[in-house]
């Protein structure tokens, strides 16, 4: 690995600057950013605005054969709050003992450089003049780290999504920390809950009865009692020697309990928040049920925080002609992979709600994860590498036949 920067990881770097982080998120600059790039480029460009402020850029690579079903690209801009050891927008390139470059930023993981090695991909195939069958559109989406709700979600219902009619959609992944590289084919349901109960109140001295506290430890309790369960499955299924499997399982934190003014008076109002994540191996509706039965028998409120979340599953179907094709291309490289469900959500959901398949992908492995971390940074070599996998990846994905 020489000294001298590549052009791609300047471009990479330029993008990591703009400060598209919660709650701010500097959208007007990435769209600048990316409106740029695709003219450079020389792709078409749309610049949809759902909502205002939001934007969502919507690059096109015509194909050969515009009435076939074409493919997506999907990534997100904006990336989570926070962080520490290089000023997380600087972008700061470090080389490394073996002369390789740590390229530190927030997004270096998270997403932006997916979004980057879609450039770049698309760059080497204009460049190289290479004519694909499929149109392919590279969609760089707003909000997905709070929700998507102002993006890939509104984004699905418009008629410019259903006019790109969508065979195959490639979308957020992880990077792998071991030699084998996952794909995301399904993804946990959040079902985010607050409970909210009503009690007696009177002097902190006494023993009030029917306190609203009293209400929620039960559900707490049961809450807390299902959740070292699933973490003894998981852990279980880890002890078998293989990793990334705690989509299989549902997982639930406590991340809110808020009652109480004054300490000598006995609050009327407790509530708790839980963050649930349903395995899509389990009936969702029916552990909905459960959370209600918990809140109806203890005389409770609740609130289903997200009741609009769906499950979320693309088979692993290899007699469909796009995952063939993906497969393809990762067999040629050589590629071990996994199929796993996504522990947390991405706008993958949204699309696959279209009836689109959807995988969330991401070539770099053998590489600390540190999606939402401190100090999150990516490889340089990973970078390079996973700008030819997307290289091939597309191709082979736009020139499957009809
Ligand atoms: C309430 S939607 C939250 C979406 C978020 N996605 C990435 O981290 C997640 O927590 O999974
Ligand atoms: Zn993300
Ligand atoms: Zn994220």
């Amino acid at each position: 690995m020489s000294e001298a920067e590549p052009e791609s990881v300047g471009r990479f770097r330029e993008f990591l600057r703009i400060n598209t982080m919660h709650p701010k998120p500097d959208y007007d600059s990435s769209t600048k950013f990316l409106v740029n790039q695709a003219k450079e480029i020389g792709l078409e460009c749309t610049v949809l605005e759902l909502v205002k402020g939001k934007q969502i850029v919507i690059m096109k690579l015509g194909g050969s054969d515009p009435t076939l079903q074409s493919i997506l690209l999907n990534c997100h801009t904006d990336v989570v709050p926070d962080s520490w050891k290089y000023p997380p927008f600087s972008a700061e390139r470090v080389q490394t003992e073996n002369g390789d470059h740590k390229i530190y930023a927030r997004g270096s993981q998270d997403m932006k450089v997916t979004c980057s090695m879609y450039l770049e991909a698309l760059r080497l195939i204009k460049a190289q003049n290479l004519k694909l069958k499929r149109n392919v559109y590279a969609v760089f989406a707003p909000d997905e780290e709070i929700s998507g709700d102002d993006g890939v979600r509104k984004f699905v219902e418009s008629p410019e999504f259903s006019d790109m009619n969508i065979g195959f959609d490639l979308d957020e992944g992880r990077v792998s920390v071991g030699p084998i590289n996952n794909f995301q084919y399904a993804e946990r349901t959040i079902s985010q809950v607050k409970f909210t109960a009503h009690g007696n109140t009177g002097h902190g001295s006494q023993f009030i009865e029917g306190t609203a506290i009293e209400k929620l430890l039960p559900i707490i309790n049961s809450l807390m009692n299902k959740r070292q369960e699933e973490f003894k499955k998981y852990k279980k299924l880890e002890e078998n020697g293989l990793n990334m499997r705690i989509g299989e399982v549902t997982s639930i934190n406590l991340t809110g309990l808020s009652g109480g003014k004054q300490a000598n008076v006995v609050p009327e109002q407790f509530s708790v928040t839980f963050d649930i994540r349903v395995t899509p191996n389990i009936d969702l509706e029916e552990f909905r049920n459960y959370l209600r039965g918990l809140a109806s028998s203890n005389g409770v409120d609740i609130e289903l925080l997200r009741p609009d979340e769906k499950r979320s599953m693309t088979p692993v179907d290899k007699s469909n002609k796009f995952i063939a094709a993906f497969y393809d291309v990762i067999n040629s490289r050589d590629i071990k992979i996994m199929p796993i469900i996504s522990p947390g959500a991405t706008d993958a959901r949204y699309v696959r709600t279209k009836g689109v398949p959807a995988f969330g992908f991401n070539p770099i492995r053998n590489h600390e994860f540190l999606a939402h971390a401190h100090n999150e940074y990516i490889l340089e070599s990973s970078y390079l590498y996973g700008i030819g996998v997307y290289f091939d990846m597309i191709q082979n994905l736009a020139n499957v036949p009809e």
